[in-house]
């Protein structure tokens, strides 16, 4: 399939947080919107879609699949099981099978759908909605090179599109998949100590948003590493280097490591419950 031409996508629960985004995404990149279909369960949010992005909706998935050149499948991994069953029927032979869930294999969808279906497995992350995303794509058994190509133009207006092995699908979720929830409680309890130290919410709140916001911009517009960048706030005696000591002190790291741990075996977990049915 050339550059030029535009597969018709079909993106299931497209009225949810990601299937907005990759519909969002696409759009912002040109994709013409009588090439994509949004499916939901919901008809007032498909409205919704519909009327921002111009695309065609329907509340049946399995009409939403016929004709796709690519289906992305983006509900909830407790979701996908009854999704796949009603699809599987309709679902043309040659279609990719493009899936933003966590937890669930490859494997999962070529065991509930035609033999040698080509399944990409992405994980986005919510700024992707602003084009800012870090979205990682991994290819199943039968996903070759051309499929890669074409799942990463599908998101490459959500922000920077990385290709890694299946196994370090968890490793990316934990980081920039589940990364923007830490950056928002990071927020949080920045708010919470300048509130504990005599600031008013509505002040803590806004001051802590900007500078993360303003820190964030720097990162990226400096061409620095975070660890130059954080040197440069840390004065020799100072105040600063004072907090950071006793944050580590506190286990800030292992915060982080017992976050990870946590969210890895979350997915393992809930991967091998769902893959039992
Ligand atoms: N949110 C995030 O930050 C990230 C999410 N993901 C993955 O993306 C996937 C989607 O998550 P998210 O967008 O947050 O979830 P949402 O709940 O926002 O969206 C899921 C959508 O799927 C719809 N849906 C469920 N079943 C069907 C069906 N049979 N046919 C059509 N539509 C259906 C739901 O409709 P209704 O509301 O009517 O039930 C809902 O609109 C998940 O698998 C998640 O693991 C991955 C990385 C990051
Ligand atoms: O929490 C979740 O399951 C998904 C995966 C990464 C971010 N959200």
């Amino acid at each position: 399939m050339s550059e030029t031409t535009f597969p018709r996508v079909a993106v299931l629960g497209g009225a949810g947080t990601i299937g907005t985004t990759v519909i969002g995404a696409m759009r912002g990149a040109g994709w013409p919107a009588d090439r994509i279909v949004a499916a939901g369960r919901s008809g007032d949010s498909l409205d919704a879609v519909a009327e921002q992005y111009g695309v065609e909706t329907s509340t049946d998935a399995t009409a939403a699949v016929l004709g796709a050149d690519v289906v992305v499948t983006s509900v909830k991994p407790q979701d996908m099981r009854a999704l796949l069953a009603q699809i599987a029927p309709t679902l043309p032979a040659d279609a990719l099978v493009l899936t933003p869930a966590a937890a669930l294999p490859a494997s999962f969808y070529e065991s509930l759908l035609a033999d040698g279906v080509a399944v990409v497995r992405a994980m986005p992350n919510t700024p992707a909605r602003l084009g800012k995303g870090a979205i990682s794509i991994s290819p199943g058994t039968h996903a070759t090179d051309a499929h890669m190509d074409l799942s990463e133009r599908i998101l490459s207006g959500a922000g920077l599109v990385v290709r890694v092995p299946e196994e370090q699908i968890d490793g990316v979720s934990v980081v920039s998949g589940s990364g923007p929830a830490f950056f928002y409680a990071v927020a949080e309890a920045m708010a919470a100590a300048g509130m504990a130290n005599g600031l008013d919410k509505e002040l803590a709140e806004a001051l802590a948003a900007q500078t993360l916001i303003g820190a964030g911009a720097l990162l990226e517009e400096s061409g620095e590493t975070p660890a130059e960048l954080r040197a440069k706030v840390s004065s020799k005696g100072g105040t600063t280097l004072a907090a950071l000591a006793a944050m580590e002190a506190a286990g800030l790291q292992g915060v982080f490591s017992a976050g990870a741990n946590a969210a890895i075996a979350r997915a393992k977990v809930l991967g091998e419950e769902l893959q039992q049915g």
